[in-house]
């Protein structure tokens, strides 16, 4: 038994969970005309609606417990100090300190790391402010007016989730492109319809090794190259960001043009660093500076808010509640705003690859579930199609909603009725439709009883399905930096509480190793003994379809 499923608080909340289980919530709002405003908690802007959540005052104070004797506090203080809480590559995990607008020193082996962090954001903004102005040109003396941002996961998710949420603080001077995938269909598409003159590729690779990143930049060069630009021009087109100089200054990119980022940052937490680049360039610096400001809001309410008033502690334990004592396999996100479809797609990188682990820090196999699939896209789309799963189906998909209450440039019968749907799917989910109310329904429509029973039992909705609404005064980009902080925190405190590493990607760096040794076979430069049977028949089929003519 594990040292997490031995503790008397994770016994007592199994004790509880299975009295729970017998209650019904719309009969805890019967009962309490309170429990709305009680559950309920604002935060950086946020405002959190928790009480369509299965749970009552006992199974609350006991996550809090929970909480508490999995040391979460000491461990939090770890993490923002600079500890290498990261124990599998020996690194402090210091996203916080990228947003960190006290005075406080961050110190990583023994050297105060925010001197850094203040001039790359200057660097940042001059950048940026020279690109919008127009005073760096392109070579041949055109202002810049496209950015391709070019990098993968978090490379990528961060940048382009952010700038299309903000879509509406965008400015005019640039469009920026973005590209990931290797599949060659994305970065020709995007470079077909671009003037190279006009153009300027942001590299972004933490590492600097990274395939497809690698990849596309070299697609992008020949693309500059071939158009009519020479190798000494590249300067005024290619910037990089990346913790791996050498390998950047390698690959022909100028010292000058690299905006460094630092092992402390992880991958998919690295959006408030200068991976963020694009963000403030599609922005501006000050809409970028904001993302970080609200960020920094979320990182104090964490370390200071009582656990019983701390945003992503509460919304971490009631994930360990459903995925631990309710047997959760997932968690859906439903943005009611179009502008922040991308936000599940990046919470599931956040999540799973931090979450996704079965050994716990000593390297022991877990005995309990640990991270949940992350799923999701924009409300009231999924209505219309998924939803029937999280109504009607087996097990139970904690929710979360989130609805801006305001927002720029609408129609206010749309919005009213995007807010509409999105309570009311609450409303059903928690209270769900009863079989005697779908029986009743059926009257008066010439059923016999059995026909009239077996079709309301088909149209009766269980309800008690759990969920969390969040609501905004609008998206600005305080609110979108505080509501990513908090996600990050929600999953470290999970983290935590499962004992895992949360900042380790083992899982997805195999993924890299293999994907270059397969194509080593694939170019004919591998032995066939390399691969299994399966791999081998794979390639060769593909070898058989790509031989020359
Ligand atoms: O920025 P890079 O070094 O190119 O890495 C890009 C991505 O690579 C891997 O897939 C990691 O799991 C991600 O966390 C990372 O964001």
């Amino acid at each position: 038994m594990s040292v997490l499923t031995s503790l008397p608080e994770w016994k007592e909340l199994s004790k509880i969970a299975e009295s729970v289980k017998s209650a019904h919530m719309r009969d805890w709002f019967a009962s309490d005309g309170e429990r709305a405003e009680k559950m309920s908690l604002s935060a950086c802007g946020i405002y959190l609606d928790y009480s369509k959540n299965r749970v009552n005052e006992a199974a609350l104070s006991s996550l809090f417990d929970l909480a508490r004797a999995c040391n979460i506090e000491t461990i939090r203080t770890n993490m923002f100090e600079g500890e290498q809480i990261n124990s599998t590559e020996g690194r402090a995990v210091l996203h916080t300190a990228l947003r960190n607008f006290s005075d406080r020193p961050v110190m990583v082996d023994g050297k105060d790391v925010m001197p850094e962090v203040h001039a790359t954001l200057e660097k940042m903004k001059g950048f940026t402010e020279s690109i919008h102005s127009g005073e760096h040109k392109g070579y041949t003396g055109k202002p810049i007016k496209h950015i391709v941002a070019i990098g993968i996961g978090g490379s990528f998710l961060g940048p382009k989730i952010m700038t299309e949420a903000l879509k509406p603080h965008t400015v005019d001077a640039v469009k920026v492109h973005f590209v990931a995938n290797v599949d060659g269909c994305h970065i020709h598409d995007v470079l077909s319809g671009l003037n190279f003159e006009e153009t300027l590729v942001v590299m972004s690779s933490k590492s600097f090794t990274t395939q497809e990143t690698l990849q596309n930049t070299l697609t992008a060069k020949d693309w500059f190259l071939k158009s009519g630009g020479t190798q000494q021009d590249i300067a005024k087109h290619f910037v990089a960001v990346s913790s791996n100089v050498k390998a950047a200054t390698d690959f022909g990119i100028s010292e000058d043009n690299i905006f460094p980022m630092w092992d402390w940052v992880g991958g998919r937490y690295s959006l408030w660093s200068a991976i963020g680049l694009p963000i403030s360039l599609a922005l501006g610096f000050d809409n970028f500076k904001a993302l970080l400001e609200g960020a920094f809001e979320m990182d104090t309410h964490f370390t200071t808010a009582p656990l019983e008033e701390n945003m992503p502690v509460l919304l971490a334990l009631l994930g360990v509640w459903y995925r631990n004592f309710f047997d959760a396999q997932s968690h859906v996100l439903l943005p009611y705003y179009h502008y922040l479809r991308g936000l599940p797609a990046y919470v599931q990188q956040l999540d799973m690859e931090s979450n996704g682990k079965e050994v716990t820090q000593a390297g022991d196999s877990v005995d309990y579930p640990t991270g949940p699939i992350i799923w999701g896209s924009e409300g009231t789309n999924g209505q219309h199609s998924f939803h029937q799963l999280i109504h009607q189906g087996s097990g139970i998909i904690p929710a979360d909603f989130m609805l801006p209450l305001n927002v720029p440039n609408q129609d206010d019968t749309h919005h009213a009725m995007l807010a509409s749907n999105c309570f009311g799917q609450t409303q059903a989910l928690m209270q769900g439709k009863s079989f005697d109310a779908c029986y009743a329904d059926l009257d008066g429509k010439g059923l016999d009883d059995a026909e009239r029973k077996r079709l309301a039992a088909h149209k009766t909705m269980p309800g008690n399905k759990p969920s969390n609404t969040f609501l905004f005064d609008s998206l600005t980009p305080k609110t979108l930096g505080a509501l990513v902080a908090m996600y990050e925190h929600k999953v470290f405190v999970q983290g935590v509480i499962w004992n895992l590493n949360s900042f380790d990607q083992w899982g997805v760096e195999l993924g890299k190793v293999l994907g270059n040794q397969v194509l080593a076979g694939i170019q004919g430069e591998a032995s066939k003994d390399d691969f299994d049977a399966s791999t081998q028949q794979l390639i060769a089929k593909f070898r058989a379809a790509n031989a020359p003519k």
